[in-house]
């Protein structure tokens, strides 16, 4: 396949078909983005509610569901084992300190 010179890549040139796939992962990026501006949405009501109900921001009995939620749905996906658990559980701690730093 012909290497093409364009923007996208590290210096050197792209393959063309790199370069679309590039576009095509800029493109799910942006829509991920919007689900997790969306998951701090109701984040930002859960806090409401713990502050309201004195609930802890770590509730390590509902990480473990949810991280078995995704690893599940995952496995659903045929994804590699562990992937969707690491990043849950970075988004997670990410969510806590959110929390944290309200209640
Ligand atoms: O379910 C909650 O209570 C949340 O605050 C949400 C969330 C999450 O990000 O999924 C975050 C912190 C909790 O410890 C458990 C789960």
């Amino acid at each position: 396949m012909a290497p093409v010179s364009g923007a996208i890549g590290s210096g050197g040139p792209v393959p063309a078909a790199l370069a679309e796939a590039r576009r095509a992962i800029d493109g799910i990026d942006a829509r991920m983005v919007d689900l997790l501006a969306e998951r701090f949405a109701v984040v930002e009501e859960v806090v409401k509610i713990k502050q309201a109900n004195g609930i802890p921001a770590l509730l390590p009995d509902r990480v473990e569901e949810v991280v078995a939620q995704v690893e599940a749905l995952a496995a659903g996906k045929g994804l590699p084992p562990g992937i969707a658990g690491a990043l849950w559980r970075t988004l997670i701690a990410q969510t806590i300190d959110y929390e944290n730093a309200r209640l």
